[in-house]
């Protein structure tokens, strides 16, 4: 499939004028270091990716930035997501942080900007007000769409209840050992769109006997297995990898589906299991 061609969902926000559309497949760049980061972006680009994935966190904005701006690919066929890091969630330090995620990244408008993680129990956080920043980062013009991550059902009804705006997108752990389904139905009533961080369970999934039937089935790999397993279930996928050859395998998941047996086996691994932290784990330090 040509990269014009690949699938998008559309998002809550946006205008008339334009629709904000995020591609399905993207390219996750978590422990892709500040000088990896620019050849890693480079070689995804160039087997077809078109959606990057960054955070403050990860400290790599500005090679990913490098890689952007030596592309010949429009800046309208691209989609770049960052996040907004842990210490930054008061007020002054998400405008000041944002600015230097837009200066790193050498962008004009980014695509979607996340809060990170909630920090829900974290001494002077507050959602409600982190989400009125982002709100007004989105009134700025130069995000196209705003979002959260990690973030649980109470903490979505938090922040609408209180501001009557709804994230974009959730993105959170998901893939087949951990699916999530109570908190996909519950974006699926609020028109949140979700986002599946770890897809391939850091690569545990790709030993999976289940899996590994299911591809040499269909003769593929078990990587486009899982990724496979993503898009058919409506999520927006985000794998990671700094070897070229699988870069592009995993993003040549377009001449094969899954038929219904497949799926209802691959739903059937979900076992709970986070390969990263859970919500209520990731906090700010007490003072003192
Ligand atoms: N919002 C959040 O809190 C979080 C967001 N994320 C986002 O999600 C992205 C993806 O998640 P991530 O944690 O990186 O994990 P993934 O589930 O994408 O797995 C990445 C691991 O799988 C390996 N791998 C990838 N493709 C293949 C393949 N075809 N064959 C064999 N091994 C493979 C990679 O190794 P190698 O690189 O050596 O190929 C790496 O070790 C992140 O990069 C980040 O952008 C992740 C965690 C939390
Ligand atoms: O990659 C990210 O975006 C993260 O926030 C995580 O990797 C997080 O630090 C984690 O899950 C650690 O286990």
């Amino acid at each position: 499939m040509s990269p014009h061609d690949l699938p998008t969902l559309r998002l809550l926000h946006g205008t008339s004028q334009d629709v904000v559309s995020i591609p399905q497949l993207g390219f996750g760049t978590y422990k892709i270091g500040p000088s990896e980061a620019e050849r890693a972006v480079t070689r995804a680009l160039e087997a077809g990716y078109r959606h990057i994935d960054t955070a403050q966190m990860y400290g790599n904005e500005a090679g990913v930035g490098r890689a952007l701006a030596a592309s010949s690919i429009p800046r309208e066929q691209l989609w770049v997501t960052s996040k907004l890091d842990n210490p930054n969630h008061a007020r002054e330090d998400a405008l000041t942080s944002w600015e230097a995620s837009m200066e790193a990244l050498g962008l004009e408008v980014l695509d979607l900007f996340l809060v990170h993680w909630p920090l829900a129990h974290s001494p002077g956080i507050d959602l409600v007000d982190t989400w009125r920043t982002m709100i007004e980062i989105l009134e700025s013009g130069r995000v196209r769409a705003i979002g959260v991550s990690n973030f649980q059902a109470e903490h979505l009804r938090t922040i609408i209840e209180a501001t009557g705006v709804s994230p974009a997108v959730n993105q959170i752990e998901l893939h087949p050992y951990l699916t999530q389904r109570p908190l996909r139905e519950r974006h699926a009533e609020l028109g949140v769109i979700t986002q599946s961080w770890s897809p391939l369970g850091r690569g545990r999934l790709l030993k999976d006997p289940v899996v590994a039937s299911v591809a040499a089935g269909l003769g593929v790999t078990p990587a486009q297995v899982v990724i496979r397993w993503h898009l058919e279930h409506g999520l927006v996928v985000i794998p990671k990898t700094v070897d070229p050859h699988r870069m592009a395998v995993n993003a040549d998941v377009w001449s094969f589906e899954l038929d219904a047996a497949a799926m209802a086996a691959l739903d059937a691994l979900d076992r709970g299991l986070r390969t990263g932290s859970h919500p209520d784990r990731v906090q700010l330090p007490h003072p003192g």
